[in-house]
């Protein structure tokens, strides 16, 4: 189990804020973490981290205390036994594929097995020679993922470690987290903005604004997209939509800003009310 209840003061654009967030994560539990621009999922993490100091509250990691107000308990952040993955990867350049995880493992019971089948669950052991520079995005990302997982972590934070890739990529990487998280059952914490990534991978979403939450609970199911054909324009903006993979007809208003004619391809966004 893992307990935490953190405050810190932001400095915002809308003026200053306290960031408030308590939280439980079940063993093994995936949360993500979402919400607009500047809410505090960054600081957040870095909280939990020990990368920021929090102004109050308290970390419990299973029984090891990681900070606590109260006692003035903190244990600096190269101690807490996390891994930690950003948007940008951070590898060490003249380390290949194979040492950038054996450096993370080094000292631990059974570095070699673990680095061994790390490299095979992120789908790494032909890359295991390579140094950092001769690998993709997607490449470079599933290493710092890897990477943090070597280090035999209480807890996973990831902060978009998926955001500056491509769609394809980014959906195999989500198949990659989803069995790699399978395997090793790993409490984590994924900030993410994608409700598509959110409902594949987390098991509750905590959704934050201006450093409060406001909903924690299931993710919600992301619109389904329906392609289809306009077959004709009807009165009061209406177009009649035939559906792509069957003969159902549905009347939708035009979207603004564009005329439509009979044979345009339209996506629908289903809302269920
Ligand atoms: N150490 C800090 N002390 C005080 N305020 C901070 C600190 N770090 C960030 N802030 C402010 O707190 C707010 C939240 O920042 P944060 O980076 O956590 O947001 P975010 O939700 O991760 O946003 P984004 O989605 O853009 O990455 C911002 O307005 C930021 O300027």
């Amino acid at each position: 189990m893992i307990d935490f209840h953190l405050r810190k003061a932001l400095h915002t654009a809308a003026g200053p804020r306290t960031l408030d967030v308590a939280l439980a994560l079940a063993p093994g539990e995936l949360v993500a973490v979402s919400g607009p621009s500047g809410a505090g999922k960054t600081t957040l993490l870095r909280l939990l981290a020990g990368l920021d100091r929090p102004d109050g509250g308290f970390v419990r990691v299973e029984k090891q205390v990681w900070y606590e107000q109260e006692t003035r308990r903190w244990l600096p952040p190269q101690r807490r036994p996390l891994g930690f993955v950003f948007q940008d990867y951070a590898l060490f350049p003249h380390l290949t594929v194979r040492e950038n995880l054996a450096f993370a493992a080094a000292g631990q019971p059974g570095a070699g097995p673990l680095v061994t089948e790390l490299l095979d669950a992120f789908e790494l052991a032909e890359l295991a020679p390579r140094r950092p520079g001769a690998l993709s995005g997607g490449q470079q990302q599933r290493v710092a993922l890897a990477r943090a997982l070597a280090r035999r972590p209480r807890l996973l934070l990831l902060d978009e470690p998926l955001a500056a890739l491509d769609l394809p990529t980014r959906q195999r990487l989500q198949q990659v987290l989803a069995d790699v998280h399978q395997r090793f059952g790993l409490t984590t914490l994924l900030v993410s903005h994608d409700p598509a990534e959110i409902a594949r991978l987390a098991h509750r979403v905590v959704e934050l604004d201006l450093g409060q939450v406001r909903r924690v609970g299931p993710p919600a199911l992301p619109a389904p997209a329906l392609a289809g054909r306009v077959v004709a324009l009807l009165p009061g903006g209406l177009l009649r939509v035939q559906l792509a993979g069957g003969p159902a007809l549905v009347d939708v208003p035009a979207p603004p800003g564009r005329a439509y004619a009979p044979g345009d391809a339209l996506v629908l966004t289903v809302g269920v009310q």
